[in-house]
């Protein structure tokens, strides 16, 4: 479920007459996602041919002061050819407004559909789509430190506390024990720029086995840029519970990564401890949301322990396996 904030259809109506779009013909909540609450608006379109939008209410996580950020690298990287939806500027060309009290956004929609069993060739499109926006982001000037990086992890583990060891026995003895590992592996001299950092299956709509859409950038931010490719081989290699690690598809991913933007060979050698540092972020943003989520809330709550076995992959298995070779 996503739908937080119920919008009444007069009060859509007189929202959408801030735009030239055109006049309201239907809006739908949307099920899937769990922070914003998300519709899907028809309208008669500005020329009278019909035009649909995504209508997003921001309701807690997304902090306000970070929405201009993200509308200047939407921007900026949909300018250079990204398949990335736009934010729609209303007559006076403002982006942000406010609908039932929340602040609010009418955004481009882009067609596609969301896998959840992707093939070898839909994750090498998304390696080469994700090649892409590193390229379109390389001469972005927008800064949006990540906190969810090293530091955060540290952070969400004590807020985790003892809750980590009712999610499993012995769960903080681990996480203790990967940080300290982290803290000493982590690298400090790889290329840095702005990265989606949330680049999951649910993120790219895909039209066959073409990318039709990357969405969701509201984890975007400045990073070290190979992690993002960690980030994405953790999501996208591996059976959703993490239990299967599937080699052609994690390594399609990789092979469209480097076929479209390239690894140096640092960065190749350094993906197995970013991944082990992608598993740890999941896995910890997912036990606080865990702990901190009443079981009978309407958001489904996401399997922290799917991240834990992915950890204990990419602690065990060669890189060869994981990522492949790099030509
Ligand atoms: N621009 C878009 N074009 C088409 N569909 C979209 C677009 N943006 C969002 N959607 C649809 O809305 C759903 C929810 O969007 P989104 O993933 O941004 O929500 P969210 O609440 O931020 O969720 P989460 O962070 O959990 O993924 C997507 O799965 C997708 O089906
Ligand atoms: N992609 C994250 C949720 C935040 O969008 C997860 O699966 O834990």
């Amino acid at each position: 479920m996503a739908v937080y904030t119920q919008v009444p259809a007069e009060e859509l109506a007189r929202f959408l007459e801030l735009y030239d779009v055109g006049t309201l013909l239907a809006a739908k909540g949307i099920a899937e996602g769990v922070e914003n609450s998300n519709y899907l608006v028809d309208t008669t379109g500005a020329d009278g041919q019909g035009a649909r939008f995504i209508l997003t209410l921001y309701e807690k996580r997304v902090d306000v002061a970070d929405l201009p950020f993200f509308f200047a690298l939407l921007d900026h990287l949909g300018e250079r050819g990204c398949l990335v939806p736009r934010f729609i500027h209303d007559r006076e060309g403002k982006t942000l407004q406010t609908l039932c009290g929340r602040p609010a956004c009418l955004i481009e929609f882009l067609s596609g559909v969301s896998v959840t069993r992707p093939t070898p060739e839909q994750a090498r499109a998304t390696g080469v789509a994700l090649g892409q926006l590193h390229r379109a982001a390389e001469d972005f000037t927008g800064e949006r430190p990540n906190a969810l990086g090293p530091e955060g992890w540290h952070r969400l583990a004590d807020a985790c506390g003892d809750g980590l060891d009712e999610i499993t026995p012995d769960l903080g003895a681990r996480v203790r024990h990967e940080l300290a590992f982290l803290d000493a592996h982590w690298p400090t001299t790889l290329d840095r720029c702005v990265i989606h950092a949330d680049l999951f299956p649910d993120n790219v709509l895909m039209r066959g086995n073409e990318v039709g859409g990357l969405i969701d950038f509201y984890f975007s931010c400045t990073d070290i840029r190979a992690y993002d490719v960690a980030i994405t081989h953790s999501a996208w290699g591996f059976t959703p519970d993490g239990t299967t690690f599937n080699e052609t598809v994690a390594h399609k991913l990789i092979f469209g990564y480097v076929a479209s933007h390239g690894l140096t060979p640092a960065e190749h050698a350094a993906l197995p401890i970013l991944s082990r540092g992608a598993s740890l972020r999941f896995l910890l943003t997912r036990a606080y949301d865990w702990i901190n989520t009443p079981p009978d809330a309407l958001v489904t709550r996401k399997d922290p322990l799917a991240y834990l076995r992915r950890l204990e992959t990419y602690a065990t298995l060669p890189a060869e396996r994981l990522f492949g070779r790099l030509v």
